[in-house]
């Protein structure tokens, strides 16, 4: 499945006065996670359908210095089929696929290659990922030969500073001009929680990113300190949830980074459904960025399917 379906999202002027009145609870963001980490486990037939959403709502990710086509190719192959087909069949499925594919710009032919026919688009960090300390102009262009060479979906990292100096009009035009780059491309914003030093600037940066067009808002490149946590993607999904009321938009969200079991998976899934509906449920409006999760997520199907687990290297990752 694409996102091209999906409405998207077109933005508004900055509203100054809004995003510095932006203001997070943290003691209630807190309590509200621990209830939601001390709820107990769900039946397991729902935790398996859960696991699948799970692997669909994927852009089963690779973003290593040693990336090659061949690897890329075999992540390609992954995607197109993430479960073996045994599994497949005792749970019912025909198909089933991830949601993106997502690499660095010079790993984008070849996944495009990988993936062809299968309608899975290739998701690509553009912008100088992760620190974004190169010039507008390298990365603007970047964005366009990254559209060129066939990503439908960019992933860009905005620029720290702007939000450590609390310099909203130049994180607005930032983003603006990203997404005027991408043109038809999906945009995620990438917001590099770890290194944002507080949760009034995730919100306030967050609602920035989405004021000027983003299609998505995404926590982490998974190369800061820290990466997505619960208590981020709260307060992101809760500016996500209110600029709907403003606006009437809806945008997606992705967490990503250090998200690597099936657990985790579900705890996601369960805040984006009790924050957000099931409309965020779907890969047109909710992603996880992961390169291990699809290898737990493949175990806990087959203890569900089989009763028990193989050796974790049968599903080792390409
Ligand atoms: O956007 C995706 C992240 O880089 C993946 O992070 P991860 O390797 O911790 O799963």
């Amino acid at each position: 499945m694409t996102m091209t379906s999906h409405f998207r999202p077109g933005g508004m002027p900055l509203d100054l006065s809004l995003v510095e009145s932006v203001r997070v609870n943290q003691p209630a963001v807190r309590r509200r996670i621990d209830s939601l980490n001390a709820r107990r486990s769900q039946k397991k037939d729902w935790q398996a359908a859960w696991l699948v959403k799970a692997i669909q709502c994927m852009d089963l990710t690779t973003l290593a210095g040693d990336d090659t086509p061949g690897r890329v190719a075999r992540l390609c192959a992954k995607a197109r089929q993430p479960l073996r087909r045994d599994l497949m069949a005792a749970l019912g499925l025909d198909a089933l696929q991830t949601g993106a594919v997502c690499v660095y710009h010079e790993m984008i032919v070849p996944a495009v290659r990988g993936l062809q026919g299968s309608g899975i688009p290739v998701a690509a960090v553009s912008t100088a990922f992760p620190a974004g300390l190169s010039s507008m102009e390298t990365k603007l262009r970047e964005i366009e030969l990254s559209v060129q060479d066939g990503a439908q979906e960019i992933d860009i990292v905005i620029s720290r500073r702007h939000v450590l100096t609390q310099d909203w009009a130049g994180l607005y035009d930032e983003m603006k001009a990203y997404r005027a780059a991408c043109g038809e491309a999906h945009v995620k914003a990438i917001l590099a929680t770890g290194d944002l030093q507080t949760l009034d600037n995730v919100a306030k940066a967050s609602w920035v990113c989405m004021m000027a067009g983003a299609d998505f808002i995404k926590t982490s490149t998974g190369k800061e300190g820290v990466n997505a946590t619960l208590d981020v993607s709260l307060v992101m999904v809760r500016a996500i949830r209110d600029y709907q009321a403003l606006t009437g938009d809806k945008v997606g969200y992705k967490p990503a980074g250090g998200i690597a079991t099936a657990k985790m998976a579900l705890q996601y899934l369960t805040l984006m459904k009790e924050e957000l509906g099931n409309d965020w449920l779907q890969p047109d409006l909710f992603r996880f960025g992961a390169s291990s999760l699809l290898t737990d997520i493949e175990r806990q199907l087959e203890h569900h399917v089989t009763g028990s687990y193989s050796a974790a290297h049968r599903h080792a990752m390409p």
